[in-house]
């Protein structure tokens, strides 16, 4: 199994080198260089099987032999026995055709847990390989950055440093973050948005004496790992709905769109998919781009769902890629354009994307609306995400089975909960100090020269 780039002038790679690589060195991001296959009986056969049996069966064929059967096997076992729900992701009815992917059952309550928990294994296996050191710097709208944190925290190996903006994410987000005592992990509050996080974390991998030099990985979904294991649900949830012989679409609250990518992808498996709806809040450059065609930025306007508070959405480049044929000179001409904020999407790409996507917004008075009238209607406390999901959802609803992506835990957002619906949620047990622990945080500038001095001051 091979990887290019979706900028099409990066080296081919490996399922390991893929994964320790992050960003591709043309900017690009990897993706397969085919897709995997999986049959109508190979889908049926899911059925029954164990979460981790099925994220077996799913992943396998997209990892060349960077790992045993039995090594990849334990390394499964490892990275979900930490979860909450014996289902680790199940699934809830919340009306006749309407179903809930509950994905916040992980170590730090979003369904980051499901790919984080899993690369932190499968990137400790191989460096133990290779005896290597890494510098992971990552960035955050709140909740990769307390996975990664999670799943990296105490390792010799590794150095985890997390960009996340300064006053943009819950307290609930930040405090994850900053109240692991490791000396591993640095948690940087970034005068600036999402969007400026992640630009400055690329802008480390497009300076290649500064990445080879200390070794930079990444754990954002540029990293193809982490939307290869999110792809696993999709197919736990819709053959819990009878797939193969039954169609499903999926509502996904999105962002940097490595989600619904992985929805996407397993799609393209063989998963029968009708719909992929993609789910915005107030940031929803991707809904106006799927009407219009036309991708423009428009400044990140902080929302009561802040995790989504993305305009340059990473994995857009992905589908891209895919609606353009595989043309990474077409795909690396509309990032070119993307550095003065906006490109068109030519008629025949938003075709292609249209044939797989729909997509909705949600307003911060509906997100409100939505947490108290789904409590009222079938007793679920949604998070403001998994909220702007079911608004989009319901819009979206027919014939055909719909499963909307829970992302997180309503826990993560108590104050927007609480005004939406009078009820605070309460951590589980296990993080019931968070609000006692001392925090360790380090304010940093919107600057590629003093992150990078940083970084290398620390490691
Ligand atoms: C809770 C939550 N919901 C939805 C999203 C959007 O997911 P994606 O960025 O994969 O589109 C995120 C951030 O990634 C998130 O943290
Ligand atoms: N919403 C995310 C933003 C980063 O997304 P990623 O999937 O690319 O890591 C967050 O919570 O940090």
């Amino acid at each position: 199994m091979h990887y290019i780039s979706t900028r099409g002038q990066a080296p081919v790679l490996t399922f390991g080198e893929a994964m320790m690589t992050g960003l591709a060195r043309d900017g690009g991001l990897y993706l397969p260089e085919t897709i995997p296959q999986m049959g109508a009986a190979e889908i049926a056969a899911l059925a029954g099987q164990s979460y981790e049996e099925i994220a077996f069966r799913v992943m396998r064929p997209f990892m060349g032999d960077l790992f045993t059967e039995d090594e990849f096997r334990e390394l499964i076992a490892k990275a979900y026995a930490g979860f909450g729900h014996a289902a680790r992701a199940p699934l809830v009815q919340l009306a006749p055709n309407h179903f809930l992917l509950e994905l916040f059952h992980g170590p730090t309550l979003a369904f980051k847990d499901f790919a984080m928990q899993l690369i932190g294994q499968m990137m400790q296996a191989a460096l133990a390989k290779t005896g290597e050191r890494i510098t992971i710097v990552g960035a955050t709208s709140g909740d990769t950055g307390s996975a990664a944190i999670e799943a990296f925290k105490g390792l010799s190996n590794v150095d985890v440093f997390i960009l996340f903006p300064h006053g943009r994410v819950s307290e609930v987000q930040r405090r994850q973050m900053t109240t692991p005592s490791d000396s591993n992990v640095h948690a940087l509050a970034l005068d600036g948005d999402f969007d400026d996080c992640q630009a400055r974390v690329k802008d480390m991998f497009n300076d290649f004496a500064f990445r080879d030099g200390v070794r930079l990985a990444g754990v954002n979904s540029i990293n193809w790992a982490r939307v290869l294991a999110q792809v696993v649900y999709y197919f736990s949830s819709a053959v819990s709905l009878g797939a193969p012989h039954r169609k499903v679409s999926f509502t996904v609250p999105t962002g940097n769109f490595g989600d619904i990518f992985a929805g996407y992808i397993a799609k393209r498996m063989g998963l029968p998919i009708d719909r992929l709806v993609i789910a915005t809040n107030q940031n929803d450059i991707l809904d106006r781009a799927l009407r219009s065609g036309d991708y423009a930025t428009d400044g990140v306007k902080p929302s009561i769902s802040p995790s989504m508070d993305i305009q340059v959405s990473s994995n857009f480049e992905r589908a891209l890629f895919e609606a353009y044929g595989r043309d990474g000179r077409a795909v690396a001409q509309l990032m070119a354009e993307l550095k003065e904020g906006r490109f068109h999407i030519s008629q025949g790409a938003l075709e292609v994307l249209r044939s797989h996507y729909d997509s909705g917004r949600c307003s911060e008075a509906e997100t409100r609306a939505t947490i108290a009238s789904e409590l009222a209607a079938s007793g679920e406390l949604l998070c403001p995400h998994g909220a702007v999901g079911v608004k989009v959802a319901q819009d979206h609803l027919g014939a055909m089975p719909m499963i909307t992506l829970a992302t997180a835990h309503p826990a993560k957002f108590p104050d927007a909960v609480e005004g939406a619906t009078g009820i605070r949620p309460g951590l589980p047990p296990r993080m019931a100090d968070l609000f006692d622990r001392p925090e360790r945080v380090t304010r940093v500038p919107n600057d590629l020269a003093a992150l990078q001095a940083l970084v290398r001051d620390r490691i």
